[in-house]
This record gives C-alpha cells, sequence and structure tokens, in this order.
C-alpha cells in the first residue's frame, strides 16, 4: 500500500486527480487509476493527471527535441483507467497546477509548452484563464451515425480529430437536445477503431452575434461517460458547426456547456489551420489517498 498525495482540479466541471511524479516512479494500473476516479469508493474524477518530467518517462522524449522543449509531459488518464491522447480541460488544469505550486512560471504574454501524447501544446493566459493551442485540427474519413437513448433515429455524425477522436452529432432541437439519455453507451456505426468522444450539437441554431458562434452542446466521453465538459470536444464541435454552416461562418465560437462556457479560435498555421481552446481552471483542494 503506498500513500500519495494528490490535487484535486477542475476546468469547466471536467474534473481531475492531479498526481505529481516528477521522477516518474509510478507505473499507474488501470485498475488504480478507476478506483481513484471512483465517485463513490474513491476519490472521485473524470480523470487523472499524472505530472511527470518529460525526461522521466519514453512518451515524453518528444517533448524535449521540440523548441522550445516541453519539461513536463502531462500523462493523462480516463476515469476507467485507459489512456488518452490529449485532455483540452486537462491542460489548462495542468498548467495552473504548475504554476501554483511554483514548479514553471509563465510571464504574461509568453508560452508554457506541455507535452501530450498527441504532442507539445502551447499554453498562454487568456482572459478567462488559459488559452490551449490544440495544434492542426482534421476531419476523418468515413460517415458514422450515431443512435442514442432519446433519439429514435440513427443521425449523421462529422469525425474530427483534435489529437483525440471525436464524432460530433447533429440533434433537431434544444429539447431533444435536453431529453438525451446519456447514461447509456450512444451507439457509433462504424466505430472508429480507437473509439471516439461522441459530441450532441443543435447546428441549425448558431447564434451568431458581433461575429462570434453560440452553440450549446452534450458530451459522451470516450472512457468515461457523459461528462459536464470535456475541452477537445467543444473544439470538435464549433469545428463541425462551422463546416455544417457553410461559407462566412465565424472562426470564433463560445461553446456552453452543462459545466460552464468556453472559447473556442481557429486561426491559420504554417502546419494548416489550428484550434485554440481557452477557459478557466480551478485548484479546489489538495489530500493524500492510499494506492490500492
Ligand atoms: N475531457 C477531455 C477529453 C478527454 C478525452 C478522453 N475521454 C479521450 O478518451 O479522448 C478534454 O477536456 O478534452
Amino acid at each position: 500500500m503506498t500513500e500519495i498525495a494528490f490535487t484535486k482540479g477542475h476546468g469547466t466541471g471536467n474534473d481531475f486527480v492531479i498526481v505529481a511524479d516528477p521522477d516518474g516512479e509510478l507505473d499507474l494500473r488501470d485498475d488504480q487509476v478507476a478506483a481513484l476516479c471512483d465517485r463513490r469508493f474513491g476519490i472521485g474524477a473524470d480523470g487523472l493527471l499524472r505530472v511527470v518530467r518529460s525526461a522521466n518517462i519514453p512518451e515524453g522524449a518528444a517533448s524535449l527535441e521540440e523548441e522550445p522543449a516541453a519539461e513536463w509531459f502531462m500523462d493523462y488518464r480516463n476515469a476507467d483507467g485507459s489512456k488518452a491522447e490529449m485532455c483540452g480541460n486537462g491542460v489548462r488544469v495542468f498548467a495552473k497546477y504548475l504554476l501554483d505550486t511554483g514548479l514553471a512560471a509563465l510571464e504574461p504574454g509568453s508560452t508554457l509548452p506541455i507535452g501530450t501524447r498527441a504532442g507539445v501544446r502551447d499554453v498562454t493566459r487568456s482572459e478567462t484563464g488559459f488559452q490551449v493551442d490544440l495544434g492542426r485540427w482534421r476531419a476523418t474519413p468515413g460517415e458514422p451515425t450515431v443512435r442514442a437513448r432519446g433519439i429514435d433515429v440513427a443521425r449523421p455524425g462529422l469525425g474530427i480529430d483534435v489529437g483525440n477522436p471525436h464524432v460530433v452529432v447533429a440533434i433537431a432541437s434544444e429539447d431533444e437536445l435536453a431529453s438525451l439519455d446519456l447514461t447509456v453507451q450512444p451507439i457509433v456505426e462504424p466505430l472508429p477503431e480507437h473509439g471516439a468522444n461522441i459530441e450532441f450539437v443543435v447546428p441549425q441554431e448558431p447564434l451568431v452575434r458581433d461575429g462570434v458562434g453560440h452553440v450549446r452542446m452534450r458530451v459522451f466521453e470516450r472512457g468515461v461517460g457523459e461528462t459536464l465538459s470535456c475541452g477537445t470536444g467543444v473544439a470538435a464541435t464549433a469545428l463541425a458547426v462551422r463546416e455544417w454552416a457553410g461559407q462566412g461562418a465565424p472562426s470564433h465560437w463560445r461553446v456552453d456547456v452543462p459545466g460552464g462556457r468556453l472559447g473556442v479560435r481557429m486561426f491559420p498555421a504554417e502546419d494548416g489551420e489550428h484550434v485554440a481552446l481557452s477557459g478557466p481552471a480551478t485548484l479546489v483542494y489538495t489530500g493524500t489517498v492510499t494506492l490500492a
């Protein structure tokens, strides 16, 4: 039995157990992560962020070859223990943790690079907390359809990759969105090889005001279930709604999730169009826990 220190944090209600492991000594099994994330028998969270120096884990080695190098690597795990490439809310909370504990500094106007399995992601300060450049996005091939409890027929979805896989589903109305029963896993056909996070949005109702699009969404996360927020899912949703809206759609979006509001901005970069996510990051409490 090992006693470990942890910090609990969240970004718009997407909550995480944060475990500092700078020397990369903790090899957390899936069942241990699931036990820590269990909302009845453990601390309770949507996922776990292990804070490791890039030099101390194989996954982080590439982070040191980038310019500037990412000294810290976010080892993100879903509540079921599975590893995922990227976590948009998680990166903001990770950055907040590094800054509040003095493990890193971020002067106004500068950038904090953070290593992830999807590559190095650059974090900057924003009005609402932090902005993370999720990098170049891409539409994934195929025309998946999704069935969920509360919508009677399969609806078309758009596959979008922002470092991790998403399928965004067009929903007919706000009432239908509210009536979805996401306690049951939606059915995606064909299911992408590595699964997908599934977002539900009412695309025909984006409100565009002062050049900013505004939508509301819900999400069923791979390896978790319904969460109050999913940062990469919010980015994928804004990208999908912009695609569906066609020519002239805005590149700046506000997306409401059950846990709050996030900002999305699409912008040209050397390697193609990037998508950036901005929003708050909160650390709630610290504690110690015995690892089974
Ligand atoms: N909540 C995270 C996404 C976790 C994605 C994970 N569920 C996966 O398997 O990709 C976010 O804010 O982006």
